[in-house]
């Protein structure tokens, strides 16, 4: 058992935070005046007033160390989506996260944010105008939403005001903004293989993508709005830009801004959903032999050809959000942070 020091409301811990979300979400901290230690498996970059330490999350000794005197813990770490890997998203979504709760109780963490997905909800088909009350997805599309799914369970029912813990979720989807290492990268190197030239299905399904500046917004309002008797105590909220789009707009707009050609031809959505679902079967069936990854997974043309965008008017009512930049302006800053990504460059 750790020794317990006062802990100071300014003083907090971003595991993960090395990552895309993680690093946007500790420049954010810092700019307002907290005392931010980073915990994360690597270190990928310095800042001046951030202590880093280095560390599996599923290891509450190294846990136990990083959060001494710690008040506050944003827990935004999680394997990639596009790793697939079942007991990595077991390992560390599911046990990693019962660490993190054991280590914050142990050492008199009084608040957990975590950040969850709107794709707990998502099984495949269309959802518009989401609330939190939908139903978890009874058959998730993929390992990571399965694991996501009970990493947000367990964050949820550790919200114990008599203990001294808070806990709250916060579910954004499509996150998108400069340094984000999924999201145009894929697209870009898509478009470059040639394969950016499909529309999946009408092209009218429209989604939600939220610029990262939003959903740091969303998790420093949700740390600072947990009291006890708030009503976000032990609750999930969806942070989005309030500005659903059509899919393949938003992609267009990424494509040309950063000199590419937009997509024109439709494909039918059952047939490349079919033809996704048969490739990954049989890169999973030839995977002693050869290592292949699929461009189309079922998860992405799924996200490609369906509604899902989700309301945000409970993050509204309960905590006073607001998207700060416009779908606009994130679309901008984002292709000008891209300039290695250009076509030709
Ligand atoms: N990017 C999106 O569109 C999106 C949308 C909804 C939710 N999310 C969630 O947001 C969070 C952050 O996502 P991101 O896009 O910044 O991902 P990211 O991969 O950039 O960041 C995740 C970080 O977690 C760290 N990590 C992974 N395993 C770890 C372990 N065992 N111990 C310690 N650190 C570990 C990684 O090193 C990385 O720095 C994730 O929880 C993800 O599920 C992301
Ligand atoms: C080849 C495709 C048809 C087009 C390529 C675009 C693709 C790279 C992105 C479009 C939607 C994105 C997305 C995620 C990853 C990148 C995309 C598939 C996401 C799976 C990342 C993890 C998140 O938690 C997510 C599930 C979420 O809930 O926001 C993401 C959903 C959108």
């Amino acid at each position: 058992m750790a020794t317990r020091i006062r802990p100071s409301s300014k003083r907090c811990a971003v595991i993960g935070g090395s990552g895309f979300l993680g690093r946007h979400l500790v420049e954010k901290l810092l700019d307002k005046g907290y005392t931010v230690s980073v915990f994360d498996i690597r270190q990928s970059y310095e800042l001046p007033g951030v202590t880093f330490h280095q560390g599996d999350l599923c290891d509450k000794q190294s846990l136990l160390t990083a959060l001494h005197g710690v008040s506050l813990v944003f827990h935004c770490a999680s394997p990639a989506p596009a790793s697939d890997d079942k007991a990595l998203f077991q390992r560390v979504n599911i046990q990693g996260t019962q660490a993190v709760l054991q280590a914050c109780t142990e050492v008199g963490v009084q608040k957990v944010v975590l950040t969850s997905s709107a794709s707990v909800v998502f099984e495949g088909t269309d959802i518009k105008d989401g609330r939190e009350d939908l139903p978890y997805a009874k058959k998730p599309i993929d390992y990571y939403t399965q694991t996501k799914i009970e990493q947000e369970k367990l964050v949820l029912k550790a919200c114990d005001k008599e203990k001294g813990l808070l806990t709250v979720a916060i579910r954004p989807h499509g996150i998108f903004g400069p340094r984000d290492p999924q999201l145009v990268p894929i697209l870009v190197d898509t478009a470059r293989r040639g394969k950016m030239k499909f529309i999946i299905g009408d092209g009218s399904n429209l989604v939600d993508f939220t610029f990262v500046d939003n959903v740091v917004h969303g998790h420093i309002l949700a740390a600072e709005s947990l009291r006890p008797e708030s009503p976000i105590c032990g609750k999930a909220y969806h942070i989005t830009n309030d500005e659903p789009v059509r899919f393949w707009d938003f992609m267009s707009d990424i494509l040309v801004g950063l000199g590419y050609a937009a997509p024109r031809y439709h494909l039918p959505y059952t047939l490349v959903y079919g033809l996704s679902l048969l490739l990954w079967l049989l890169s999973l069936l030839l995977s002693p032999l050869v290592a292949f990854k699929p461009t189309f997974t079922p998860m992405r043309v799924a996200l490609a050809g369906t509604h899902h965008f989700y309301s945000c008017s409970r993050a509204k009512q309960d905590m006073g959000y607001k998207p700060v930049v416009s779908l606009k302006d994130g679309i901008r800053r984002t292709v000008e942070s891209y300039p290695h990504l250009r076509h030709g460059a």
